[in-house]
């Protein structure tokens, strides 16, 4: 990072005034004023759709406001390509990943045509830690080591002000510390950083001020010391924090790291929305509403399993390029009116697990069986036509259609119960229950027939999750990195969809980098550690999360029978009253 230059070192780093801008008849901004010191993170805030991304894009020269000014280190700076704002010191990660898939890491780096390449990586590792494996081809790496790759792209610049658009949402826990720390980095060399997140504890952790945005104008601002998470929640939602589920401090990052790998890490803001789940009694006085942990019990209401799981993986192998097994005879079973989560450092074979349920990926010996059919070589189609609800990792690449409408993505799948005399569509119809789906979802479209790329990041995750769980049946849904890219009332609703899912009798699948979201809905969690599964840990059990902290780092252990035995049986017991596995050690996958 070159630090700031000179003479201009008074002048704030960026300057935004008065900007506006529309996309059609959407307001996209208006009237938009922001100041971005020198020296500082500055974090912009805000519900999905109130404006971020654009903002980004307007500073980064994709897109051009159509009123207002920008300054750049005191200088007038109106970008009209990305090319300028790259000109004049300014870097860009963007939310959405712009590597070449098929090439390797080297080879998208040399894209670049940065002089010194060489040098300028080797910097970038020794100074920041962010080490990349240059012969990886960027197509097999897991979402978080992507985003690496963008972040290590625009650091390679050595710009002096980085714009960085919710780059911690693919990040593991450690990738984040580590882009954090990155961030405190640039800002104390004298550069400047504008951090786009919806999590509180990384603002907490890594900002010096803030902007947050609704409905796309400043609803609030100023130094972060003086706007306390408390503060911070009404702004971005319209809503108070305690009208939240208690259970969510941890997911959006009011309490903790938000992450699992809790173990070393700095403590979050001494403001808590509620309680951990396995204590919802322990509220800050501020919430009004709690929630009481799922137990295994409750979802279905049965004591005794009647019929197949809902969702059954046995033996299941994949192996990699070079013949090691990147998925090892994992087994797993999801009952129904359940919650299971998978927990564990990215890249360790949950993206080939999620890539085999949604149909992409053909394992190399094992089953995969939905209720009572094998769907093991199933077409995603049939699996979809069978009950299963996928939401992939990577939402914008394989979830959705972006030049299709918002309605045909939405009803994607079962666009056969919309036909009418034999190949029509009965587009009103179609409209209609979009429509209905839109506004049950709380998704910001300016009508059905928005191309789904005119989405914010956010609803665009909205629409993937509405059209999975709408699936009628729904044996089973599998949904990787749910709350990815919400706002904190988005990730409290979909928590409770997913609950409600289960509720009806759905068996739900749960993969997510982030213990305290899979603590906060799971009634147990197995842990993905080098391509098998451990056996399952009861998220009500006190130790859980450091049960699981261990087993993610690879601890050993040996199955807990007594665990194991309930769990298969489908115990009636609450999950908090099923044994933890904590003091045995663990498994091989359930056989
Ligand atoms: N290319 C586009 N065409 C039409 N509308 C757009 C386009 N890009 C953004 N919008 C609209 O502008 C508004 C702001 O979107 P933006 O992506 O900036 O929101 P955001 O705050 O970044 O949301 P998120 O947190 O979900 O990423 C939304 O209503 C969105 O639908």
């Amino acid at each position: 990072m070159s630090a700031s230059p000179d003479r201009e070192t008074r002048a704030p780093a960026l300057e935004i005034r008065d900007l506006g801008k529309s996309f059609g008849s959407v307001r996209a901004l208006r009237d938009i004023t922001v100041v971005v010191e020198s020296g500082t993170v500055h974090c912009v805030l805000g519900e999905n759709g109130a404006g971020k991304s654009t903002l980004c894009h307007l500073v980064g020269g994709s897109l051009a406001p159509d009123t207002g000014t920008l300054r750049l280190y005191g200088q007038p700076y109106a970008p009209r390509r990305p090319a300028d704002a790259l000109g004049a010191g300014i870097a860009m990660v963007h939310q959405h990943f712009s590597l070449v898939p098929t090439l390797t890491v080297g080879e998208n780096l040399r894209l670049l045509r940065l002089p010194d390449l060489a040098r300028r990586v080797d910097r970038v590792a020794d100074e920041y830690g962010l080490v990349l494996d240059l012969g990886a081809r960027v197509a097999e790496l897991p979402v978080g080591l992507r985003q690496r790759v963008e972040i290590v792209k625009a650091l390679l610049r050595e710009p002096r002000l980085l714009l960085l658009d919710e780059p911690t949402g693919v990040l593991d826990p450690a990738g984040t510390e580590a882009l954090l720390a990155t961030c405190r980095l640039i800002a104390d060399r004298g550069g400047a950083v504008v951090l786009i997140t919806h999590k509180l504890g990384e603002v907490a952790r890594a900002g010096d001020t803030a902007t947050v945005l609704r409905g796309g104008r400043v609803v609030g601002g100023g130094p972060l010391a003086d706007l306390p998470a408390e503060r911070l929640v009404p702004l971005m939602i319209g809503r108070p924090a305690d009208s939240l589920d208690p259970a969510l401090s941890g997911t959006i990052g009011l309490t903790g790291t938000g992450t699992d790998a809790d173990a070393g890490a700095e403590p979050g803001p001494d403001v808590a929305i509620g309680s951990p789940v396995a204590d919802p009694a322990l509220d800050c006085g501020t919430a009004t509403r709690t929630t009481a942990p799922r137990t295994a019990a409750s979802p279905s209401g049965t004591a005794t399993r009647q019929g197949p799981p809902a969702l059954r993986i046995h033996g299941l192998t994949v192996r990699g390029a070079d013949a090691t097994p990147v998925l090892d005879d994992v087994a797993l079973e999801v009952e129904p009116g359940h919650i299971v989560g998978i927990a564990g450092v990215e890249g360790n074979g949950q993206s080939e697990l999620m890539a085999v349920l949604g149909g992409s990926r053909a394992p190399d010996s094992g089953s995969v069986t939905l209720g009572p059919a094998d769907i093991t070589r199933a077409t995603p189609r049939r699996r979809t036509a069978a009950g299963l609800g996928v939401v992939p990792e990577d939402r914008h690449h394989d979830g959705c259609v972006p030049d299709l409408s918002v309605t045909d993505n939405l009803l994607l799948g079962r666009l056969g119960q919309f036909r009418r005399g034999g190949l029509f569509l009965d587009r009103p119809a179609m409209r209609r229950a979009a429509q209905d789906m839109l506004s049950a979802h709380d998704i910001r479209a300016d009508s059905p027939d928005t191309p789904m790329s005119a989405l914010s990041g956010g609803n665009q995750q909205k629409v993937v999750l509405a059209r999975e769980l709408a699936l009628n049946p729904l044996v089973c849904l599998a949904a990787a990195q749910p709350t990815r890219g919400l706002d904190v009332g988005a990730v409290d609703a979909v928590h409770t969809r997913i609950r409600e899912a289960a509720e009806q009798g759905a068996g739900v699948l749960v993969v997510s980098s982030e213990l305290d979201e899979l603590l906060a809905l799971c009634d147990r969690v197995v842990v993905a550690y080098r391509g098998r599964l451990s056996a399952p840990v009861a998220t009500g059990a006190p130790t859980a999360r450091e049960h699981i902290g261990h087993l993610m780092l690879g601890a050993e252990a040996a199955p807990d029978p007594v665990t194991t035995e309930l769990v298969r049986a489908d115990s009636a017991l609450p999950a908090h009253e099923v044994p933890s596995a904590h003091d045995s050690p663990i498994t091989p996958p359930l056989p």
